[in-house]
């Protein structure tokens, strides 16, 4: 019935277990974290970990998921599932991506090019964000000739033209897609990194603010300014590099054009929670959305993602591509967001843990073991596929 191959992870896990060979890190996905904070300076933990306020935005994002069930349909001929998905175009194996995670060398020494060669290795999208501290040429030589998007904090400045840089050289560089990230013109409020005093961009290492580092637009302008290099005055540069791409205040709708008008290739806004802001993405004519609340990390007392997904996709569903993140932690979690109408899931902290724990192993491991538990879930609920035909609302149970 199906013709898709069985994803393997478990059978050699177990063969390896015969030979006392153990996995890097634990199957559980809520260990990740607390092995992360094992390993992990405080201050960065509390980065990854850390969210909006009293985190009910994030408790939102977990909760939702539990008042949906998926219910198994028995003596259907069940087979490994097709777990292919298509999007813009282009078919993907898996219907997840690796979420846009900035300043990646506070959680492990090989940073974005650990993730990004991950991610390669087991045929997963990477999405690499504006705020890396890597450059956008690097982690396309470790992603090699993997599907990678290039996630942009749009930078505020007179003439467009340090943005106008960014995208030429994610275009040149073989990033497909790009994803507009439109909730964190500011970053939130945010106890943890209060507490610790912690910003990692203004950090003497300067970890987040390589895009601006290796851009010969910022470097030239920044020689003009003070008549001196980057490397000379990284305080400054850093601190101007990070005005520039948090300005403070947002983009409108109709700016939106800019970027259509520079960028040869899909456009994706992430940070979607309402129907009337998905019905002006389709008005804008963008391409797709990222239904997120970038895991409450942003603006505390609000609505869970999972709990919006639905009435969005009902109204835009048809006329873009649903992305969907924030909260997402199992294969449960992936199967209940796509049945719920998410073409593509994005993953963003577990993998982060799993960078923490044992760096590029630790990627493939938590990305390997979501595919595997996904791929299980639907195997054991009789469900043929990750497409929308026979992952929908018609499996799922509301629970309240
Ligand atoms: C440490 C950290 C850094 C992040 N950096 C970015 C970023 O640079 N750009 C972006 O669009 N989203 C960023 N995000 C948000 C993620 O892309 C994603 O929306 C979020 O992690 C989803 O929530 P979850 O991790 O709870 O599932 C970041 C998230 C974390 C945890
Ligand atoms: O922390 C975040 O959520 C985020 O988007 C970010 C902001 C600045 C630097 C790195 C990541």
């Amino acid at each position: 019935m199906s013709t898709s191959k069985p994803h393997t992870y478990e059978n050699e896990v177990y063969a390896n277990g015969l030979q006392n060979i153990k996995p890097p890190i634990s199957f559980y996905p809520l260990d990740w974290e607390a092995a992360a904070k094992e390993v992990l300076p405080a201050e960065s933990f509390g980065y990854v970990w850390g969210s909006a306020g009293i985190r009910e935005t994030d408790d939102n994002n977990r909760a939702a998921f539990r008042k949906w069930s998926i219910v198994p349909s028995r003596l259907v001929k069940a087979d490994f599932p097709n777990l292919k998905t298509s999007l813009f175009g282009q078919e993907y194996e898996y219907p997840i991506a690796v979420a846009p995670v900035g300043v990646q060398h506070i959680f492990h020494r090989d940073a974005e090019i650990a993730a990004a060669t991950a991610a390669f290795k087991e045929k997963i999208p990477y999405i690499l964000s504006s705020a890396s501290s890597t450059s956008i040429e690097d982690v396309a030589t470790a992603n090699s000739t993997g599907a990678r998007w290039f996630q942009l904090y749009w930078p505020s400045n007179e003439n467009n033209d340090i943005t106008i840089s960014l995208l030429k050289r994610a275009k040149e560089t073989g990033y497909s897609v790009l994803v507009v990230t439109l909730d964190t013109y500011i970053l939130g409020w945010r106890p943890s990194d209060l507490t610790n005093a912690f910003n990692p961009f203004l950090r003497p290492d300067n970890i987040g603010v390589e895009l601006g580092f290796s851009d010969p637009v910022f470097r030239r302008q920044f020689r003009e300014r003070h008549g001196k290099d980057v490397e000379d005055d990284r305080g400054t540069a850093a601190a101007e590099w990070a005005h520039i791409i948090f300005p403070g205040t947002s983009h409108s709708w109709e700016d939106l054009k800019f970027l259509q008008d520079h960028w040869d290739g899909p456009i994706v806004l992430k940070g979607i929670q309402s129907v009337r802001d998905a019905e002006q993405a389709v008005e804008a004519g963008v391409q797709g959305i990222v239904v997120s609340n970038h895991g409450g990390r942003q603006q505390d007392g609000g609505v869970g993602s999972l709990d919006v997904l639905p009435e969005i996709v009902d109204a835009v569903g048809d006329r873009l591509e649903v992305i969907f993140d924030s909260g997402v932690r199992t294969g449960a979690d992936i199967a209940r967001a796509l049945a719920l109408g998410a073409k593509m899931v994005l993953i963003g902290r577990p993998y982060v843990y799993g960078l923490a724990i044992a760096g590029e192993a630790g990627v493939s491991h938590v990305l390997r073991s979501l595919c595997g538990d996904l791929e299980l879930t639907l195997h054991l609920s009789g469900i043929p596929s990750s497409s929308s035909k026979h992952l929908n609302r018609s499996v799922l149970r509301r629970n309240v």
